[in-house]
């Protein structure tokens, strides 16, 4: 549900960077297969596996299972004031290609940001289903939260969780630290416990679509599953606006 009209006081162009789990790991964690050359064999030592992702051969030999690919999920509706239980949730997103505005520097084109969103008890998974690997696309835009504003009557009443230094917090996302990054049909990502996210936006030709499937915690009050923000620059053609500069597709290579 929306809680609040943030302002967008100065203009901002970010460029989208790659998503890696490195440069992700402040807001979440990016699932991807660790060592892809790495094949299953009944042959395969420990040595050759990839460290500190817990890689064990699996099923015989015919596997490999990485049992510490990412942090654990979580479900933090214990704190929720309703004191309505979660329960786990498996959907699916089909989330159509979207528009993205003219270019002048040969980029694709410019996404613009207005909405952000966070679920304050429960981390959220994206896994982009059936996509290609080397030419799906989407992106993954995300912000640190600002320290609470303590005159915000608004931003008082929001359940959060408390007391634990380790999520974002009660405050509303801090624009000039957004990052944008580009995932492929490779990788699926989990938005950390009250992360601040745009809604998600699957890249590609206009028509096409993304298939997610989705994987959280929720326990319908709609306050406490999900906390969007529209960020609004003005009325005025020239108000400041946040826009992601999408890198084009890579180009494949003729055989
Ligand atoms: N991320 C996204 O696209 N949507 C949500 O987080 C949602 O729960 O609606």
């Amino acid at each position: 549900m929306i809680v609040q009209t943030v302002p967008i006081r100065h203009p901002l162009t970010l460029a989208a960077e790659p998503l890696t789990p490195s440069s992700f790991a402040p807001f979440g964690a990016v699932l991807a297969n660790p060592a892809p050359a790495t094949l299953p064999s009944v042959t395969l030592s420990a040595s050759s596996l990839p460290p500190s992702v817990g890689a064990v051969v699996a099923n015989q030999g015919t596997a490999i299972q990485y049992r510490a690919l990412a942090p654990p999920l979580r479900d933090l509706y214990a704190q929720a004031a309703s004191a309505r239980p979660s329960t786990p949730r498996t959907t699916m997103f089909v989330c159509g290609a979207r528009e993205l505005l003219p270019s002048e520097s040969g980029s694709a084109g410019l996404f613009e940001v207005k909405v952000l969103e966070r679920h304050p008890f429960t981390t959220q998974t994206f896994v982009p289903l059936g996509a290609s690997a080397a030419s799906s696309r989407y992106l993954v835009i995300v912000a640190p939260s600002l320290a609470p504003d303590a005159s915000s009557a608004v931003e008082k009443q929001l359940p959060v969780p408390e007391g634990d230094d380790s999520l974002p917090g009660r405050g509303m996302p801090d624009l000039s630290r957004l990052r944008a990054f580009v995932a492929t049909g490779a990788q699926a990502v989990t938005y950390g416990a009250g992360t601040w996210h745009a809604p998600m936006a699957a890249l590609g030709p206009a028509g096409t679509a993304i298939d997610f499937v989705v994987v959280q915690f929720a326990n319908d009050v709609p306050v406490e599953d999900c906390q969007e923000v529209v960020l609004e620059g003005g009325k005025e053609g020239d108000a400041p606006r946040i826009v992601v500069r999408v890198p084009g597709p890579p180009k494949m290579s003729k055989l």
